[in-house]
């Protein structure tokens, strides 16, 4: 049967991202929003600082008390008490008074600014200030952060470390956020064997479901590994079912090409949900993708060869992932670089080269060859130069589009 007429790249991640709806919001707690976008926008409660509080460790004292105070001529205060953060008994400040106050602790009434230790004798009972403050001085006035009622976050805000905290800060214990899409990863071929486990003469360790577990974990999905089903349409169509349930996506590799023992076609194209086909890339050529059982799960059925896999995920279902995550771009946003090496291309087929990005210089240089097996180089690249279809050689110090591997997504993704 010849091969049928190759799809575009875009025409393949157009279908699946029009297939590809985002998760439904639900409130969670904020370590577990890490990474993910705010599905709300978010309005402060409360006023940050929530009440005028001390900057220094030092007096609490009254301006009117201390505005004469120098070296030479100081001022003597009686020390009423000390106020603690969090132990925090005197509530007011009697006039002709000081009082200790620690940083973070609320200002008593009547005090209007802090003499800082350095500026006193730290007397216990009495204190000699050596020098006026300022009105105000080192007091960190309710609201002046953050006022209730402020827009803090816009939806859409991706949650980092900095987000979380604030969310903290204002007294939240959950955010509302789209769940982690629950990936499913499951690696097809009789030859595959877990790493750790001994090798025969024609068998090799499964990378692949590692490689794309790891992929869908920093894109910031929950992944379950699924071990390795071997070359059987009714093994893999039994793990697949035991799997769905806990499944918003299915990946799969191997087992879509054209071979005798194309397992994941033999089993998923007489349920007529699965699209297979070539898309005119290399690597990541045959291609697969519908949706399975009865809660029509999203499937991608990648190809074995672990270049294709990882280059096949980084194209479709990265963006399908970060669309469900209610997070943008969903793709990589691609840059350009000056070719060090010429290259040539095959005609037809969108190349995706590994490469070394070098930002600073505007340089982009290829390594490793092109073949889709070779996971050294995939290992050692991190961006891939993208050669259009119709462009079959380019000269060193070309200008060419790059997708890098490991940046241009929130969160250093
Ligand atoms: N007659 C044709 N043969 C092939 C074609 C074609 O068009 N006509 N396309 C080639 C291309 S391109 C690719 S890509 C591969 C894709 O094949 P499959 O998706 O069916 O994958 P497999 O045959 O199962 O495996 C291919 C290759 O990758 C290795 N592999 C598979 N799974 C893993 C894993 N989990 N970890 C590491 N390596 C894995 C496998 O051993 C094979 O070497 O088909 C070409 N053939
Ligand atoms: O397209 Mo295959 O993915 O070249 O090796």
């Amino acid at each position: 049967m010849p091969d049928p007429q190759p799809i575009t790249v875009e025409e393949h991640l157009d279908r699946v991202l029009a297939a590809i709806e985002p998760l439904a919001v639900s409130t969670q707690p904020l370590l577990d929003a890490l990474g993910l976008a705010a599905a709300e926008p978010v309005t402060a409660g409360v006023s940050l600082p929530g009440f005028d509080n001390s900057a220094m460790d030092g007096y609490a004292v009254r301006l009117a008390d201390v505005v004469s105070a120098t070296s030479d001529a100081p001022v003597h205060l009686p020390v009423v008490g000390a106020i603690g953060a969090g132990a925090a008994d005197l509530r007011d400040l009697p006039e002709g008074t000081a009082a200790k106050i620690m940083t973070g602790a609320p200002v008593p009434a009547g005090a209007d600014a802090v003499v800082p230790y350095e500026w006193t004798d730290r007397g216990a009972e009495h204190v000699r200030i050596d020098r006026a403050p300022t009105e105000g001085q080192h007091v960190r006035r309710a609201g002046e952060d953050v006022t209730a009622g402020d827009l803090v976050l816009e939806a859409g805000t991706v949650l980092g470390p900095r987000q979380l905290g604030l969310l903290a800060s204002l007294g939240h214990a959950r955010v509302a956020v789209r769940h982690r899409p629950r990936v499913v990863v499951l690696s097809t071929g009789s030859e595959l064997r877990e790493p750790g486990q001994p090798l025969g003469h024609d068998s090799i360790h499964d990378g692949n479901s590692f490689l794309l577990a790891a992929a869908a974990r920093r894109a910031g999905a929950a992944v379950y590994r699924v071990g390795i089903v071997p070359d059987q349409p009714e093994a893999f169509l039994a793990a697949l079912e035991e799997q769905l349930v806990r499944a918003d996506v299915v990946v799969t590799s191997g087992g879509v090409s054209m071979g005798d023992y194309d397992v994941v076609k033999a089993a998923l194209r007489p349920l007529g949900t699965v699209w297979f086909g070539p898309v005119a890339m290399q690597p990541g050529k045959p291609q697969g993708f519908g949706h399975v059982g009865p809660g029509r799960v999203p499937i991608f059925t990648l190809p074995g060869n672990p270049v294709s896999a990882y280059l096949s995920f980084e194209l479709f279902v990265l963006p399908a992932l970060r669309k469900m995550m209610g997070l943008t771009p969903w793709s990589r946003p691609q840059v350009t670089a000056r070719l060090t090496h010429a290259i040539t291309s095959p005609p037809g087929r969108r190349q995706l080269l590994r490469a070394h990005l070098d930002v600073a210089e505007g340089t982009v240089s290829p390594v490793g060859g092109p073949g889709s097996h070779l996971v050294g180089g995939l290992a050692d690249a991190d961006a891939v130069v993208v050669v259009p279809e119709d462009v079959t050689a380019l000269d060193a110090g070309a200008t060419v589009s790059v997708l890098p591997l490991d940046t241009g997504l929130d969160g250093g993704l």
